[in-house]
């Protein structure tokens, strides 16, 4: 049993390796030529996860006609996800497991929403939840939620990506799974705001928990199930992102609060997704004040302090 991997970043490469190293063949896929030759000759990918070793059984390659495995993990950014299904009609009829997290902007759908849409042949998946590259990586013990409405198609799928290290549940309720994603990187955002600007843990623990409560009231709107977002996809990864250094998302907002420049071409799925989120909210009557404080922070309309003032001075209400 082999999988293909579409995506040759940290999350892609991470997965990649820990799938191997629990016995079966991986096909590994780059959009650059070049890259994927020198990950197949040095057997590491010393520019998305440096220091990571390439088991003998991850083959990587940039030809597409090498991916003929039914279960494609597409491990791209969000916003790139319509472009690369676009360009690959012949992944369309596969079993297709997002492993992105995120809302497009121009259409305000995840993942799942978009595979269906571009490939509706195709069955759709999505795997997510707390988990660092570099921690599957070295083979530290990982949690991650599996969704798929195919219930039988489901358990094949958790047995072949469980690993060792891997720990993966399974559940049957994709659109909860992919908005917990996406939407904690909005508040992992906001967090890394506050505390770059020196607002204190308080401030952080409040955003955390009442960015939860804004998650769930966008989830549940949308059709998702309480328990879903109370899993590894929401509140295990929501904690996981806000208060941890190694986050993109956490660091972007960081820098942002603290007034520092941040390197433009690093992964941030949070900041089109808290635009996508708002989008979506403000048509749906949704009130998601978080959201809009980064979306306000983003745009330079705020600045953090001002933004956390706003917060604070909306009218009383109950918990
Ligand atoms: N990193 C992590 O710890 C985790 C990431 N994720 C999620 O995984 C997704 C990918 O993130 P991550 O791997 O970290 O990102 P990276 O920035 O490390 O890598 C992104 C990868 O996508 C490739 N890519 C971008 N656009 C295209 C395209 N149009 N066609 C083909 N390939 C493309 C890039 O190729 P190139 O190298 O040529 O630029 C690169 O290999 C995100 O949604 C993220 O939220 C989820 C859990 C953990
Ligand atoms: O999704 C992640 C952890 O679960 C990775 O977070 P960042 O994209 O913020 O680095």
């Amino acid at each position: 049993m082999s999988i293909s991997i579409l995506g040759s970043g940290a999350f892609g490469t991470s997965l990649a390796i820990s799938i191997a190293n629990a016995g079966r063949d991986v096909t590994l896929w780059s959009r650059d030529n070049d890259a994927a030759e020198e990950m197949q000759r040095t057997r590491e990918n010393a520019q998305r996860l440096p220091g990571a070793t390439l088991p003998y059984n991850v083959t990587v390659t940039s030809e597409l006609s090498a991916i003929t495995d039914d279960t494609v993990l597409l491990a791209v950014p969000m916003q790139q996800l319509r472009s690369v299904l676009v360009a690959n009609p012949s992944l369309h009829n596969r079993t297709l497991v997002a492993c992105c997290k995120g809302i497009e902007l121009t259409s305000g759908k995840g993942p799942i929403e978009l595979i269906q849409e571009v490939a509706p042949a195709a069955t759709a998946a999505i795997l997510t939840g707390p988990s660092f590259a570099a921690d599957i990586a070295k083979g530290l013990p990982t949690a991650l939620t599996l969704a798929c409405a195919d219930a039988d198609r489901l358990r094949d799928l958790q047995n072949q990506l469980m690993a060792p290290n891997l720990r993966i549940y399974r559940s049957s309720d994709p659109v909860g799974a992919e908005l917990g994603g996406a939407l904690k990187n909005v508040m992992a955002i906001a967090c890394g705001a506050a505390m770059g600007a020196g607002l204190g843990e308080s401030a952080r623990a409040s955003l955390i928990t009442r960015g939860f409560a804004e998650m769930n009231r966008m989830a549940l709107a949308l059709g998702a199930r309480s328990d879903t977002l109370a899993g590894l996809s929401g509140f295990g990864d929501l904690i996981l992102t806000c208060t941890s250094t190694q986050s993109r998302n956490y660091s972007f907002g960081f820098a942002l609060g603290g007034g520092q420049d941040f390197d433009p071409s690093v992964t941030v799925e949070g900041a089109a997704t808290a635009r996508a989120t708002l989008n979506r909210a403000d048509a749906m009557k949704i009130d998601m004040p978080i959201t809009r404080m980064v979306v306000a922070l983003l745009d330079r309309k705020l600045d953090v302090r001002e933004a956390m003032a706003q917060l604070l001075a909306r009218p009383p209400k109950e918990e």
